[in-house]
């Protein structure tokens, strides 16, 4: 019986692909490198991934055996599960893995909007000592926003409800949301909230939503944070509400192009830039990379199992 061969084309911690070595042949391609990845499919019985590879309809067409799509995080937004859907290939994920670390990521980006720390540690990096110019405000008794009221949402209220913050949720399909937590329309709770936080998936129609019209609602000494997907807030605009004073500060962990390149965005002072960092932790890492293996050994199985006997 052949060994199923997996092809790895993002960074996966070594013990979850030495763990799918001792079953599979592993080939490991950097997804990033369009001409490998379309050479190495061909042969392959399933491909784990994690953002940096787009397994887009090409990607599916040169895979005739696939059988498995793996993300070894949550988004599937870089996975055209349509044709996948199309052509017989089970799509997975691991949406539970990070959340944790992208809430605490998320906690960290308001602190920092809020408290002009990269500024500030900028400042001192370059030998200043400017404490007058990096004051800012207090999070308690702040209202904050949250669209978005899922996995990574519902960790985020509970952190920031503990800096005694009330939280506001919009989520037109979340069924519970707990003590404490009140529901709202999306423009009302951009309208009144000192923070937004978003934390829903990029899909046609999520794309955008937060474009000149809703930041044109929010106040001026808000602060608007995005860890969930680059595209579902309009960069344009929001670098002219940053620039204009309509808007206060702005975090971001995603943007609409990754890496962003030469977005004016980065050259603001009121912006907190990082590079995709929400699942990378340690723990998140290990619990995607072992999750999405066991997946798709799952999935494989069927290849690997012994022929039925018949009588
Ligand atoms: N920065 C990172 O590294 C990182 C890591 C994990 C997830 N993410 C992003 O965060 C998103 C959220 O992750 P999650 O695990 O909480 O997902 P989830 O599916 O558990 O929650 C998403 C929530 O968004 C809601 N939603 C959908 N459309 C909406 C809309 N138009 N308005 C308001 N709410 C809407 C859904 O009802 C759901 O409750 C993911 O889709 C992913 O894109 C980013
Ligand atoms: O691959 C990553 O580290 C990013 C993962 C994250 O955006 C996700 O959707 O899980």
């Amino acid at each position: 019986m052949p060994t199923p061969i997996v092809i790895v084309s993002d960074a996966l911690p070594g013990d979850a692909v030495a763990a799918l070595e001792a079953v599979c042949d592993v080939r490991r391609v950097d997804g990033r490198d369009r001409e490998a990845l379309l050479a190495a499919l061909p042969a392959a019985d399933a491909l784990i991934v994690r953002s940096g590879t787009r397994v887009d309809a090409e990607v599916l067409e040169h895979a005739t055996r696939l059988r498995v799509v793996a993300r070894a995080g949550v988004g599937l937004d870089n996975v055209d599960t349509a044709t996948a859907r199309a052509l017989g290939v089970t799509v997975v994920n691991t949406p539970d893995a990070n959340s944790v670390s992208v809430a605490e990521l998320t906690v960290g980006l308001v602190v920092a909007s809020v408290r002009r720390l990269t500024r500030a540690a900028r400042s001192v990096g370059a030998g200043e000592w400017r404490r007058a110019d990096f004051a800012g405000s207090e999070l308690s008794g702040r209202v904050l926003g949250i669209v978005g009221f899922g996995r990574v949402g519902r960790q985020v209220a509970r952190r920031l409800a503990a800096f005694d913050m009330r939280v506001l949720v919009h989520d037109p399909y979340a069924d519970t949301l707990g003590d404490d937590v009140h529901a709202t329309g999306l423009d009302d709770l951009l309208a009144v909230s000192d923070v937004v936080t978003l934390h829903l998936p990029r899909t046609p129609a999520t794309a955008g939503l937060i474009g000149a019209r809703e930041l044109a609602i929010m106040k001026p000494t808000a602060h608007l944070v995005n860890t969930a997907r680059g595209g579902i807030v309009d960069e344009d605009a929001l670098h002219r509400a940053l620039t204009t004073g309509a808007l206060a500060g702005a975090a971001l962990d995603v943007f609409a192009t990754e890496p962003p390149g030469a977005s004016p965005l980065l050259a603001l002072e009121n912006v907190v830039a990082v590079p995709h960092l929400g699942a990378s932790t340690a723990e998140a890492q290990s619990r995607a990379g072992h999750e999405a293996v066991r997946r798709v050994l799952a999935e494989l199985a069927p290849l690997s199992a012994p022929a039925p006997t018949t009588v």
